[in-house]
C-alpha cells in the first residue's frame, strides 16, 4: 500500500480526498494535517467519514511526520505549499499539489496574477501541470505535479482539442463559467453565505480572475474569462465561445472532441448540452461543442464536479499515474443523480 499524507485534510478538498481514498485499492491516507482544526478527530471534522479513519486525529504539519510517507497530497490555501515543497521533495516523496503555487511556469506571470513574488521560483520547472488528458507521459515520470485549477480543467478540456484541430481563432476565446459554492472552500465568508447565494446568480472576478493565466498558458491563447457563483454546492459548467477559423459543419467541433477523447476513461463527449449534475461525486468530465454558421462562432461546453475532476479526483488520477497504478483506481464511481 502506498502511504499518503494529506495537507489540508480538514478542508473541503481534503474531505473529498478522504472519501475517495477510503475505496482506493493502492493508496491509503496515513497522516492527516490541518491548521485550526489540528487536534480534532477526523470524524468530527468530516462527519461523512466513518470507520477507523474517523477516529484519526488531525495533526499539525511537521516534516518529521513524513517519515515513511510515499506521497503527499497538498490541498492548502494559495501560497502555503511553496513554503514546504522543497523540503517535501527532499524526503523523496512524490507531491501532488492542488494550490496554484506551481501551476504557472513563469514566475513573472505568478507575480502578476497572484500579486506577490514566488517564494520558490527555482522549483517551478519541476512541476508538471496536472491534467492527465494533456500531459499523461510527463505526469507518469514526475516527482511533482501541480494539479490544475477547477475552472481551467473544465475550460481546457472543452477547448484544447478545438484549438489543436485548428477550428478556432486562438485570440478570440471567451469563457463564462459557473461554479458551485464549495469551490470557494470551507471557511465562512459573507460572499458565500446561504443568504447571499441562495436564489442568486452572480459574476465576479471581472477581467482579472487568476485562472485566466492558467487557461492562457495551457491553451496558448488569449482568454476573456468571467467566473460566476451559482446557488449549488458542487459543479462547474464552462460555456466557451470562439471565432471559427473557417467554415465547417455544425458537428465538426463535436467530432474533434470525439477524436481527442476516444480513449479517455474520464472524459465523455455528449451530443446534448452537459449538466453539472451528470458528474456530481465523480471524476468525470462531459464536453460538447457546435459550430454556428450564422455567427461564424464555435460554442464549447465542459462540465465537471469542482471537487472531483476539478480537485480531489484529478489529484488521485495524477497520483495513480505517478505510481504506475491503474489510472482509474479509486475513481470508478459514477455521478450521483438526481
Ligand atoms: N474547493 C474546490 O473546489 C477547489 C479547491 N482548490 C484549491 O485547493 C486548495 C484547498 O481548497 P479547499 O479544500 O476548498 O479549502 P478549505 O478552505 O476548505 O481548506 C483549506 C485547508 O488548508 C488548511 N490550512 C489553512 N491554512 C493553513 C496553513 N497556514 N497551514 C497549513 N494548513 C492550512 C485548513 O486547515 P484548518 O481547516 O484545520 O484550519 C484546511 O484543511 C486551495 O488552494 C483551493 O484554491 C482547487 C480546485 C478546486
Ligand atoms: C467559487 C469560487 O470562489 N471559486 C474559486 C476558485 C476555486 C479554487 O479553489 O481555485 P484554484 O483552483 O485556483 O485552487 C475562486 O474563484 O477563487
Amino acid at each position: 500500500m502506498i502511504r499518503s499524507a494529506i495537507l489540508g485534510a480538514s478542508g473541503y478538498v481534503g474531505g473529498e480526498l478522504l472519501r475517495l481514498l477510503a475505496r482506493h485499492p493502492g493508496i491509503e491516507a496515513a497522516r492527516l494535517f490541518g491548521d485550526s482544526k489540528a487536534g480534532q478527530r477526523l470524524g468530527v471534522v468530516h462527519p461523512h467519514i466513518g470507520g477507523p479513519t474517523g477516529a484519526i486525529e488531525v495533526e499539525r504539519f511537521s516534516l518529521e511526520a513524513l517519515d515513511g510517507i510515499d506521497l503527499v497530497f497538498a490541498a492548502l490555501p494559495h501560497g502555503e505549499s511553496q513554503k514546504w515543497a522543497e523540503a517535501i521533495l527532499a524526503t523523496g516523496a512524490k507531491l501532488v499539489d492542488l494550490g496554484a503555487d506551481f501551476r504557472l511556469h513563469d514566475q513573472q506571470d505568478y507575480a502578476t496574477w497572484y500579486g506577490e513574488a514566488h517564494a520558490a521560483p527555482h522549483l517551478l520547472d519541476r512541476f508538471v501541470y496536472g491534467i492527465p488528458e494533456l500531459h499523461r507521459d510527463a505526469i507518469c515520470s514526475a516527482q511533482a505535479v501541480a494539479a490544475a485549477g477547477c475552472y481551467p480543467t473544465a475550460t481546457i478540456l472543452a477547448l484544447k482539442p478545438l484549438i489543436d484541430a485548428g477550428l478556432v481563432e486562438s485570440n478570440s476565446l471567451i469563457v463564462d463559467a459557473a461554479s458551485g459554492v464549495s469551490g470557494a472552500g470551507r471557511a465562512v465568508k459573507e460572499g458565500t453565505a446561504f443568504n447571499t447565494v441562495d436564489g442568486s446568480f452572480a459574476a465576479y472576478g471581472l477581467l482579472n480572475h487568476r485562472h485566466t493565466a492558467e487557461m492562457e498558458q495551457a491553451l496558448g491563447a488569449t482568454v476573456l474569462f468571467t467566473p460566476h457563483l451559482a446557488p449549488m454546492t458542487r459543479g462547474i459548467l464552462a460555456t466557451c465561445y470562439a471565432t471559427a477559423a473557417r467554415e465547417m459543419t455544425a458537428d465538426e467541433p463535436l467530432e474533434a472532441l470525439r477524436a481527442a477523447y476516444a480513449d479517455e476513461p474520464f472524459v465523455r463527449v455528449s451530443d446534448a448540452p452537459p449538466a453539472t449534475k451528470w458528474v456530481t461525486g465523480s471524476n468525470g468530465a462531459v464536453v460538447s461543442a457546435r459550430y454556428d454558421a450564422r455567427t461564424k462562432r464555435v460554442l464549447a461546453l465542459g462540465a465537471i464536479d469542482n471537487l472531483g475532476k476539478g480537485a480531489a479526483g484529478q489529484m488521485i488520477q495524477c497520483a495513480n499515474l505517478m505510481f504506475g497504478l491503474d489510472e482509474a483506481a479509486g475513481l470508478s464511481a459514477e455521478g450521483v443523480f438526481p
